[in-house]
């Protein structure tokens, strides 16, 4: 054996750089491996202190560091770059990168293919109607249900139908401030209806039946007087002494409300599954009903993962940190839809602390929205867990941003893990988030308002993935796009005012071709 050099480890694993190293380097590995062994000799000037710790994330074994370290060494020697490398000793931690470098390779890097862009083999895609199908397919109310006033009932959900108590309006009335009468006591040309003395009033009904051919003042929501089934505008009248003129004919049943022509009593007013809006508290009022059955609001928590995130800009951070931006928006969605947001906080990537916090927000929470961590990363630990301990379902969906949604079971409460990135967060929020907490809440299921408009800008899609772009209608109303697709470019979500949905076909957009904008305002935003 020729050796040149002799390298010991502190751990006392000797390598050699030779000929017989060179051998060894390029072959497999024998029983006995020429070049390196079990060091006996104490160390000589020829012997140079190496630090073979730096293979540790290569290899468990001191031998095989040692191995490793001989390699790297023989790679460097053949080059003649050797020597200024033992100039710095122990020949080591100062030279990880460059040692590493010259460990001779082992994979060969992907090729690009053909089919590059083509969605990964042996993935499953999840189209996102399908995703949406089966979303809807699983989830069921889960909001339990109370009683309350009416005037209480703002933005519930009805889980009972509503039905009028009584007809509106109740009875006939006059929809003019006029004159009253019976309008087959009128006809063609000047009519002149001699007045009875009183009048019909909202709230001030008049008692009295009026004689055939005679007329009463009558004011807009007087119930109609016995006598009496038409109404003539009082701008189209004169008043005559104690009688009142106008030209005929007038239609039979002019200017006057039928009972019950609006809602008959018995009728449905709203159905179940109805959120109450400030008009559907008009109705139910004026039908009577002063009590509804609904749906508590279902309680959204919301919890952010990840090492990096500072839960609020109150805090300080460092510049590795930074500010969680995913949990304000929603809990914000949660209130803005109706429902109570629970702040799950902030954990960091911790298996542990992750299943304990969800464990505690299962206990509080009807439904558990999650960010980050959603992929399959090394510090993807939410899929990971739901996928250990729930019953998850990780989907890949077929969409451009947010593509990785977990959905699991944690203890009997949904978790959606959204992906970290916020513009995949809100992007699946709102298409998968929204109908879902909807159909929880006792709403049912609910589709995003859209509506086609011009396109404001060009691009190309490929086939095989729906893709949203942040989008907000320019003076023309043609639909224009943010500048960047970049899923953490967050200024954008303010900057759009909806979403241009492409479809999961490939299409090629110019100007003016038409796209399908989703308003935020449809998202209930
Ligand atoms: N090798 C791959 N890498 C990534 C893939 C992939 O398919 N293969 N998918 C990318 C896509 S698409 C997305 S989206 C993200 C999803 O990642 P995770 O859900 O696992 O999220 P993280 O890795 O934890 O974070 C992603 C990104 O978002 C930032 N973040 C996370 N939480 C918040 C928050 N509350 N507020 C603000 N920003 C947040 C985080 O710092 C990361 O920058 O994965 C891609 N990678
Ligand atoms: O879900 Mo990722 O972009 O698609 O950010």
């Amino acid at each position: 054996m020729n050796v040149t050099r002799v390298f010991v480890s502190d751990d006392g694993w000797l390598a050699m750089v030779d000929a017989e190293t060179a051998r060894y380097a390029r072959g497999s590995l024998p029983d006995a491996a020429p070049g390196i062994l079990r060091c006996s000799t104490a160390p000589t000037e020829n012997t140079v202190l190496v630090d073979t710790t730096i293979f540790s994330a290569e290899a468990d074994a001191p031998q095989d560091r040692a191995l490793l370290m001989a390699q790297a060494l023989f790679a460097v020697s053949l080059r003649g770059a050797l020597d200024p490398l033992i100039a710095t000793a122990p020949l080591g931690a100062n030279h990880a990168v460059a040692l590493r470098a010259a460990l001779p390779a082992l994979a060969e890097p992907p090729r690009l293919r053909d089919d590059c862009f083509a969605m990964p083999q042996g993935v499953d895609w999840v189209p996102v109607e399908t995703a949406l199908g089966r979303l809807q397919a699983a989830l069921a109310p889960v909001a339990g249900t109370e009683t309350l006033s009416t005037s209480q009932a703002m933005g519930r959900v009805l889980a009972a139908d509503a039905v009028a108590r009584r007809s509106n309006p109740p009875q006939p009335n006059s929809a003019v401030d006029g004159y009253g009468f019976a309008h087959a006591a009128t006809g063609e040309g000047p009519q002149r209806l001699p007045l009875v003395d009183g009048r019909a009033a909202a709230g001030q009904p008049y008692a009295g039946k009026v004689p055939h051919g005679a007329a009463i003042r009558i004011l807009t929501g007087a119930v109609l007087p016995s006598g009496v089934d038409t109404v003539v505008l009082e701008e189209d009248t004169a008043v005559d002494r104690a009688a009142v003129v106008f030209d005929g004919p007038v239609k039979p049943g002019a200017n006057t409300r039928n009972a019950g022509e609006d809602v008959r009593a018995g009728a449905l007013a709203l159905p179940k599954g109805h959120r109450l809006r400030a008009p559907d508290l008009a109705l139910l009022s004026a039908l009577g009903v002063g009590a509804v059955q609904t749906h508590r609001p279902l309680r959204v928590g919301v919890l952010s993962t990840g090492d990096e995130i500072i839960a609020s800009p109150d805090q300080p951070a460092e510049p590795h940190q930074i500010w969680d931006a995913n949990r304000p928006m929603l809990l914000g969605f949660a209130k803005g839809w109706g429902y109570t947001p629970v702040d799950l906080g902030h954990v960091a990537d911790d298996p542990n602390v992750i299943a304990e916090r969800l464990t505690d927000a299962a206990q509080t929470a009807d439904v558990i929205l999650t960010s980050g961590g959603a992929s399959a990363g090394d510090e993807d630990h939410v899929s990971k867990l739901l996928r250990d301990q729930g019953t998850l379902s990780a989907w890949r969906i077929a969409l451009k941003p947010g593509r990785p949604l977990a959905l699991a079971m944690w203890q009997g409460v949904p978790v959606f893990g959204l992906p970290g990135n916020p513009v995949a967060a809100l992007v699946c929020a709102l298409i998968f988030g929204r109908p879902a907490l909807s159909l929880m809440s006792g709403a049912g299921w609910v589709q995003p308002m859209a509506f086609t408009v011009p396109a404001g800008f060009s691009k190309r899609k490929k086939p095989g993935r729906r893709e949203y772009l942040r989008a907000r209608l320019n003076a023309e109303g043609a639909a224009e796009v943010f500048a960047s697709e970049g899923s953490g470019r967050i200024s954008g979500l303010s900057w759009a005012t909806g979403l241009v949905e492409l479809p999961d076909e490939a299409i090629d957009v110019a100007h003016g071709t038409p796209v399908r904008f989703l308003p935020y305002a449809g998202f209930g935003l």
